[in-house]
């Protein structure tokens, strides 16, 4: 079955996180976690390796049920719909909370074009030339890319640097209009200069979606987020999380010694 391409953004939607607890096999690595990532924000989920935050990333958008043995408790509310709810369907909550991942993966071989559209394709999702051309100009825009590849559209998304091929993996996700876009440590393989692009782009995309980024950075957190989440697993136990607040109080007041240390490079 195919649908017509939405023509307007629909706007960035909060992402409520109750009471989820995670396990692979039988171990646990998440307990009772719960977050509210507010509309229109970007929320950076900070904490040492290991503590659970890719894995409760995933959560966040149905892709933790992927991993065989994967289990989880707990509710999901992309504004007040349960994305776990009984027929609540995978595909509709992928393509409202996309995702970037920490490697560039564009389709190599692909067009610069084509890999936009990519997302399309795969949700069966039809469009004119005219409309399929704007959507690309538009994406690749917001993505911070469109200048450096308008006049190489049809090369192959592979050519491309890696901190390129990274803005052009938030412009292919960018391309199905989603309500929340989530991001697992995205310039964790660039360099200081596409690291400052894309921390560019994040900063402006906020108002078209909802960001949640994972960052082991600090610093990145601090330019990036106006919200913070510190999650902390200690000695065995599931991770938790610490504190959570407005960035500014995370770093500069937290009530918590451990997120100061933190936050401060003095453990993790
Ligand atoms: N596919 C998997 N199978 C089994 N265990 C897993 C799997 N993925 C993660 N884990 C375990 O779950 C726990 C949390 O991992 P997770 O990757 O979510 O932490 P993290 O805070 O994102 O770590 P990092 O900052 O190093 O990426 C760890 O103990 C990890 O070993």
């Amino acid at each position: 079955m195919t649908t017509t391409l939405p023509r307007t953004t629909i706007g960035p939607a909060s992402l409520t996180a109750r009471e989820i607890s995670a396990w692979f096999g039988d171990h646990k690595v998440l307990d009772r976690v719960s977050l509210t990532m507010r509309a229109g924000e970007v929320t950076a989920l900070i904490g040492p390796s290991g503590c659970g935050k890719s894995t409760f990333l995933r959560i966040l958008n149905r892709m933790h049920e992927l991993v065989a043995g994967a289990a989880l408790a707990g509710e999901v509310l992309l504004d007040d719909g349960d994305i776990y709810a009984p027929g609540q369907r995978v595909t509709d909550a992928r393509r409202h909370i996309g995702m970037v991942f920490q490697k560039p993966n564009p389709f190599p071989a692909m067009s610069i074009y084509d890999n936009v559209l990519a997302g399309l394709r795969l949700t069966g999702t039809r469009a004119s030339r005219r409309v399929k051309d704007a959507l690309v100009e538009e994406t690749l825009t917001k993505a911070g890319l469109w200048r450096e590849v308008a006049d190489r559209l049809r090369q192959p998304g592979g050519a491309l640097s890696g901190g390129q091929q990274q803005r052009l993996c938030i412009a292919r996700a960018l391309a199905v209009r989603p309500r929340v876009l989530l991001m697992d440590e995205p310039c964790s393989a660039l360099d200081p200069t596409s690291t400052r692009r894309i921390e560019e782009t994040i900063a402006e995309l906020a108002a078209d979606v909802t960001v949640v980024i994972v960052t082991h950075n600090m610093q990145q957190a601090a330019r990036v987020s106006q919200r913070c989440a510190f999650f902390l697993a200690e000695q065995g136990t599931p991770g938790v999380i610490v504190e959570h607040g407005t960035t500014t109080a995370m770093f500069d007041h937290p009530r918590d010694q451990r997120t100061l240390d933190y936050v401060h490079g003095r453990f993790g």
